[in-house]
């Protein structure tokens, strides 16, 4: 019989309150168990086997997720429902890497417009490219529409390929003065990436872009602007030829636009079959999610792996270590995906959680990791669950590099995994000769608890095809996790209130401004930048 969400909550809480509930070591004393926690989606292996969620808090899980009815949310995403409640939208990423005719919303094929747009796109890249005019592409926009096209091109851009990227985000004039100097604006096209086109910081960039390629090129300079947007009044306003502007539909959420027109950077600087190759990538792993059943979906095994860490065991945060220099920004990307997603306090029906939701991400490539942060996760006061990715094979040729990248990622699991007892570290002190009183004294800054929980995915190869695998995996993982804590992962209000308050406040920082209300400490931050600018 189905127990009830309240009845499935407690039966985890119940786990988690048991004496060894946090303990891995035990577990792993089972040789079965590496292959049962072990999971294989596309070309994604995932190995979720070094974590305390034991067979029967896999079990407690799995109910959780059928009494929250996480795979019938997940029918409801793709069937077009508004399951964004707060906006009244439907959440319709997969429609931008589907098949003509998969997806449907309000009575209409969301996916026509999808392949329209992506046949604009594929014809406008190939003129780009045939006409060799321009080198570089600069992709001017901030949060969804920047973090995943410049993840992207980070992770699969190599010499020989038609266009440099470039991406401007910040409004901090520091960004443009770095980027224009490297810029020829002859040989620049730019983008306007952004779904509102409102977007304070982007459209101070475009006009500051603007005016540079004015600068240089007189009025011929807007020919090569070209907008990524749903807005299409307000790319009009701001002077973008009609044939240059690519839409997409509000059922894209910023976090989740890389699939869509947002992503023509990426085909413009990697060649449109890397795009291509992204969007079927991503829609592999959509297959999965759309048919896996509840203890094989790994998306869902991944979401009710960090319900356990966040609610059963309180851990509040989780790294991303990718061992792949060319995913530098992949956790810059997840950030957004998952804490803007996640970082909920409300229900869907707008009463307060009663659990904890999102946790905070955070994270480097490994092995820089390493030699920052990851003192914390082997001795700091609180476990920090680590998703370690591993790319089996590289595209270099230098190989004793690449084993040593492979055996270090292993190493930081292992490491988290096992710790280091007294009785290990006594007798290394022991070999080396040195005194008994010194090393009662070091003993205990030498211990390692271990028992610290990680998930190793490993990829054969980082392409366009396993990228976009790996993004819509953390997506569809953000999916279940919205559905099991109740909370909307498509809104993102926690981000209007400094954006008014910036504007509320950017004309009392001009010089000889009075300045408004405001609490005692701002009043005397807003004072102090007054005398230190002169103003
Ligand atoms: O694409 P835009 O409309 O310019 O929005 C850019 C970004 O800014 C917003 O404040 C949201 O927090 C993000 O979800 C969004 O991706």
């Amino acid at each position: 019989m189905a127990v009830s969400t309240e009845a499935a909550w407690a039966r985890v809480a119940e786990l988690a309150r048991a004496p060894a509930a946090a303990a891995i070591r035990p577990l792993m004393a089972d040789p079965a168990r590496a292959a049962r926690f072990t999971h294989r989606a596309g070309d994604i292996l995932a190995d979720l086997s070094k974590t305390s969620v034991s067979d029967t808090v896999r079990e407690a899980l799995l109910d959780l997720s059928r009494a929250r009815g996480v795979l019938a949310a997940r029918d409801a995403m793709a069937a077009g429902e508004a399951i964004n409640a707060t906006e009244g939208r439907a959440v319709l990423h997969m429609a931008l890497r589907g098949p003509r005719g998969a997806f449907r919303t309000e009575g209409e094929d969301a996916s026509a417009g999808v392949h329209d747009t992506l046949d604009a796109m594929r014809a406008f890249c190939a003129r780009i490219h045939a006409e060799g005019r321009f080198t570089d592409v600069l992709s001017v926009g901030i949060g969804g529409s920047d973090l995943g096209p410049q993840m992207a091109v980070r992770a699969l851009w190599r010499h020989g390929m038609p266009m440099r990227a470039h991406f401007l985000s910040n409004v901090d004039g520091h960004a443009w003065e770095a980027l224009r100097h490297g810029l020829d604006p002859a040989r620049t096209l730019v983008l306007v990436a952004s779904k509102t086109f409102t977007t304070a910081e982007t459209m101070a960039n475009a006009h500051l872009v603007r005016d540079w390629l004015r600068g240089a090129l007189g009025e011929a300079a807007d020919a090569q602007m070209v907008a990524l947007s749903t807005n299409l009044d307000a790319t009009r306003a701001f002077g973008v030829p009609g044939s240059q502007v690519f839409g997409f539909r509000d059922w894209v959420g910023g976090r989740f636009s890389l699939w869509s027109a947002i992503g023509l950077s990426v085909a413009l600087a990697c060649g449109w079959e890397v795009f291509a190759g992204l969007l079927a990538g991503a829609r592999r792993m959509d297959e999965h999610f759309l048919s896996a059943t509840e203890a094989e979906n790994l998306p869902l095994l991944m979401a009710l792996t960090e319900v356990w860490h966040v609610n059963g065991l309180g851990l509040p945060s989780r790294a991303v270590l990718p061992y792949d220099e060319r995913l530098a920004r992949f956790p810059a990307h997840l950030q957004q995906v998952e804490m803007e997603s996640l970082g909920k306090r409300v229900t869907l029906e707008g009463a307060p959680v009663s659990r904890a939701t999102g946790p905070v991400v955070f994270g480097e490539p490994g092995t820089n990791a390493q030699h920052s942060f990851m003192q914390l996760l082997h001795q700091g006061t609180t476990p920090v669950p680590a998703d370690i990715v591993l790319v089996a094979t590289p595209d270099h040729g230098f190989d004793e590099n690449h084993r040593q990248l492979l055996a270090n990622g292993l190493a930081q699991a292992e490491a988290l995994l096992r710790g280091r007892g007294a009785e290990e570290v006594r007798a290394e002190m022991e070999a080396k000769g040195m005194a008994a009183g010194a090393i009662e004294a070091l003993l205990p800054h030498r211990l390692f608890p271990g028992d610290r929980p990680s998930a190793t995915l490993v990829l054969p190869r980082l392409d366009a095809n396993t990228l976009g695998q790996l993004v819509a995996l953390y997506e569809h993982k953000v999916f279940c996790l919205g559905a099991l804590w109740d909370v909307n992962a498509f809104d993102q209000w926690g981000v209007e209130l400094g954006k008014q308050l910036a504007g509320a406040l950017l004309p009392e920082l001009s010089p000889g401004a009075a300045a408004g209300e405001h609490d005692p400490s701002t009043a005397a931050l807003i004072a102090e930048l007054h005398r230190q600018r002169g103003g």
